[in-house]
């Protein structure tokens, strides 16, 4: 069994029942084996082993490590009691499809009663902020006295569940069991995280949003997506009027300009210096405790005062406040409710321990989250080192990881190079990469240390009255993986013990 999903499985929903006849017909395609399987009840749909219960379909996905037939007898075990997969199984009986990842949405999305198109569904894409800015619409849309979910990277939210995920975006499975969890509970919105791996793999195919936002787009992910071009193009498909009713778009971001250009649905922007925006920022004011600044809308003007950390939460508020004023949210309620967000889970999130100094932890994994929030850090440190700890997620973006330490180390006073979370690489490798670019930057003192906690404890033993301590690259995950291995690690748990253990801290 492979561990590495650690999700937990939102609550069934119970309304969702079908016969194995009703799907195959559903499917147009006939039932492979097991005779006389066609009145048999379906419970659920699921597309992980790990996860099967008695009376469900298992969505058998060929993958590019593992087809999920390689499960079959876990699932047969686990009281699955069909498989729909691209060949037959041999255990259970079988719908034949042609691509069961791309039959996956739609039919799951069928088999609970198209719950999307019963909810307002806020969608956030982009490369950074989608976490943030969703965590804004939900509590704009709470404010607004409506009954939100929330699906986010850092937390699935809502009446029925509450799960800390291992997706940024889950699995069709997942997604369509929570909307329709949601709905039954009488939830009528839900802010939703989606990333660009969950477009190009359709995990939100058979999803409609009525907004779906855009922060900005730069360069991440290219092992996957090969260049901007087909990353751009992979989000700019959800901007189609089959897909999403409304457009929200940061015009700020160059790609955002072009992205809002070129959609075929109501779209409104927004900016923080286009005066020509449908909704406008002035009098941006960035300070050590937060951020405030007023937002002109077509249906007036709110202030807003944030109180959370970083220059780059005033882009995502306003995104989430044209979110929100778009789809008719009454502006007042928005305002304060993106006002009253006092944290989102491991985004520029302090770590409070008694220290004097600073200590904070953030999922920063790019060169544009480094340029967007290490020159606000440095002005925390009032004279004080910005000492930060540091390295990179296995299994990805292997280019990123020399230009990660370089900048971090031209910000930095220190640099403490440690693991993330390798995956199936050599962790010691991908240190190497970053240490590299760290060394680059000449004034930093570069320290390696493989040790997550290790190193930690170097920074806050070094850590003065005016310094200030950032732990990067994990932000919320608390899992972490060394080959077959997954362990809980959560970085404020582990920084705010560090901060306590240090003597004299
Ligand atoms: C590149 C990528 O996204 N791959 C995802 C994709 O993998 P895959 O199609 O190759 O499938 P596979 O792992 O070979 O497995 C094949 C099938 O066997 C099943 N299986 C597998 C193992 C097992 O024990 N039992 C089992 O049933 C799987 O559920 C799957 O249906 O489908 C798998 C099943 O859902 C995901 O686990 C896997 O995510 C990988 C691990 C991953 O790291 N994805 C990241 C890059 C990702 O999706 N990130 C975005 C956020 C990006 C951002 O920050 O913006 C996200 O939305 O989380």
């Amino acid at each position: 069994m492979n561990p590495e999903r650690s999700g937990r499985r939102t609550d069934p929903d119970p309304g969702a029942r079908l016969t194995i006849a009703r799907i195959a017909d559903h499917l147009g395609t006939p039932i492979v084996g097991g005779a006389g399987a066609g009145p048999i009840m379906v419970r659920d749909i699921d597309d992980d082993s790990r996860t099967i219960r008695p009376g469900d379909a298992y969505l058998a996905i060929p993958g590019s490590r593992w087809h999920g037939l390689d499960f079959e007898r876990e699932v047969a075990a686990a009281g699955a009691v069909l498989v729909i997969s691209d060949r037959p199984a041999s255990l259970l009986p079988t719908l034949v499809v042609d691509e069961p990842r791309r039959v996956m949405g739609p039919l799951t999305s069928w088999f609970h009663g198209n719950p999307s198109r019963d909810l307002r569904i806020f969608g956030v894409t982009g490369t950074n902020g989608k976490t943030s800015t969703t965590h804004f619409v939900d509590a704009a849309l709470t404010a607004a006295g409506e009954a939100a979910g929330l699906i986010s990277g850092a937390r699935i939210r809502g009446p029925g569940c509450d799960v800390v995920p291992a997706r940024t975006t889950p699995e069709a499975p997942m997604l369509q069991r929570t909307l329709a969890t949601f709905r039954r509970h009488g939830i009528t919105c839900c802010a939703m995280e989606v990333s660009s791996h969950a477009i190009d793999q359709g995990r939100v195919d058979g999803t409609v949003f009525r907004v779906m936002a855009f922060t900005n787009l730069s360069d991440d992910h290219l092992d996957y997506h090969d260049s901007m071009e087909s990353y751009f193009a992979t989000k700019a498909a959800m901007f189609t009027a089959d897909r999403t009713q409304v457009a929200v778009i940061d015009i700020d971001d160059e790609w955002g300009a072009r992205l809002a250009a070129g959609t075929t649905t109501e779209t409104w922007t927004c900016s923080t210096s286009r005066p020509d925006a449908d909704v406008v920022a002035t009098g941006i004011r960035t300070g050590p405790l937060g951020a405030e600044f007023t937002a002109h809308t077509p249906y007036g003007r709110a202030r807003i005062g944030l109180q959370v950390l970083g220059p780059h939460q005033v882009g995502n508020a306003l995104l989430a406040l044209t979110s929100a004023v778009a789809d008719g949210v009454d502006l007042a309620a928005a305002a304060e409710g993106i006002s009253s967000v006092t944290g989102i889970p491991g985004r520029c999130e302090p770590v409070h321990a008694g220290q004097a100094y600073r200590a904070i932890v953030d999922y920063m994994h790019n060169t544009a989250g480094q340029h967007a929030l290490f020159p606000y850090l440095r002005s925390l440190t009032e004279g004080g080192r910005l000492i930060v700890v540091i390295g990179a997620t296995g299994g990805r973006d292997p280019g990123k990881r020399e230009p990660l330490g370089e900048v971090a180390a031209r910000y930095a006073d220190v640099v403490i190079v440690t693991d993330e979370s390798p995956e199936d690489e050599d962790p010691g490798a991908i240190r190497a990469r970053v240490l590299r670019g760290a060394r680059r930057a000449a004034s930093a003192l570069v320290i390696e240390e493989s040790d997550r906690q290790a190193a930690f404890s170097i920074a806050t033993t070094m850590a003065g009255d005016h310094d200030v301590v950032v732990v990067t690259g994990r932000g919320s995950d608390t899992f972490r993986r060394y080959g077959p291995e997954t362990t809980f690690f959560d970085d404020h748990t582990e920084l705010r013990r560090a901060i306590l253990e240090t003597p004299g801290g």
